[in-house]
């Protein structure tokens, strides 16, 4: 098997935790092993376009060239159909506090909306995974995912992150929550843009 970038490790361009332990797991059978922009010491660029392409160009350009290694960041987010497609870009932003993120807070903050609108059941809502690779040349490839699915209140699960503990994807009838990291990895957005970029990646 060849690959498009050198050696086996793979500078993923993102400070969240969770979706670095999911990169590992997918990628991990194709010999590749990720190492996070935190490890390198990386700062966290400023996501100030109003697309998750643009956000995500953003944060693989910036470790590119500030590394000179290939580097592939992930832009993500829900998308509530009731509320006309947010928090989408901004699904970071409803979490944000005087202290760092609340995901509680964020969950919440989604579920009132709905309230507010008497939103009918099921209230879809569709998690979205774009990934830049973006080369030390300035050039770049994208990749998306999409997970459909729907809201439920009071939120399930213990496992994951984010908003994973209100999301039921279709076909199922626990949250992402509720079900294995690697159970979720085979049916998730982060999963299938995942499975396009090896597609893209290896021969
Ligand atoms: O920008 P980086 O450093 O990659 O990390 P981030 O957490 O800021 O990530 P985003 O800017 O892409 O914001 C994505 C938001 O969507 C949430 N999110 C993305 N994927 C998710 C998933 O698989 N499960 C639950 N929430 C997810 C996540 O918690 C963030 O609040
Ligand atoms: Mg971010």
């Amino acid at each position: 098997m060849t690959r498009k970038f050198e050696g086996d490790t793979l500078l993923v361009a993102t400070h969240n935790k969770g979706k670095l332990e999911e990169m590992a797991h997918l990628l991990e059978p194709f010999g590749v092993k990720v190492v996070g922009a935190g490890e390198m010491n990386l700062p966290e660029p400023e996501e100030t376009e109003d697309t998750f392409v643009g956000n995500a160009r953003i944060k693989a350009h910036a470790a590119a060239s500030a590394t000179g290694l290939p580097a592939l960041s992930d832009d993500s987010g829900i998308t509530i159909d009731a509320l006309d497609g947010a928090p989408g870009v901004y699904t970071a932003d409803w979490a944000e506090t005087e202290n760092g993120r609340d995901f509680m807070l964020a969950m919440t903050r989604a579920n009132d909306a709905l309230e507010a609108k008497n939103a009918a059941h099921p209230r879809l809502a569709q998690f979205r995974c774009t990934l830049v690779l973006a080369w030390p040349d300035g050039h770049d490839e994208v990749f998306k995912g999409v997970a459909p699915g729907h809201l439920v209140w009071p939120i399930r699960g213990k496992d994951g992150f984010g908003y994973d503990p209100m999301f039921i994807p279709d076909g199922y009838d626990v949250t992402f929550a509720e079900m294995d990291r690697w159970e979720k990895n085979k049916i998730s957005h982060r999963g299938f843009a995942v499975a396009k970029f090896v597609e893209g990646c290896f021969d």
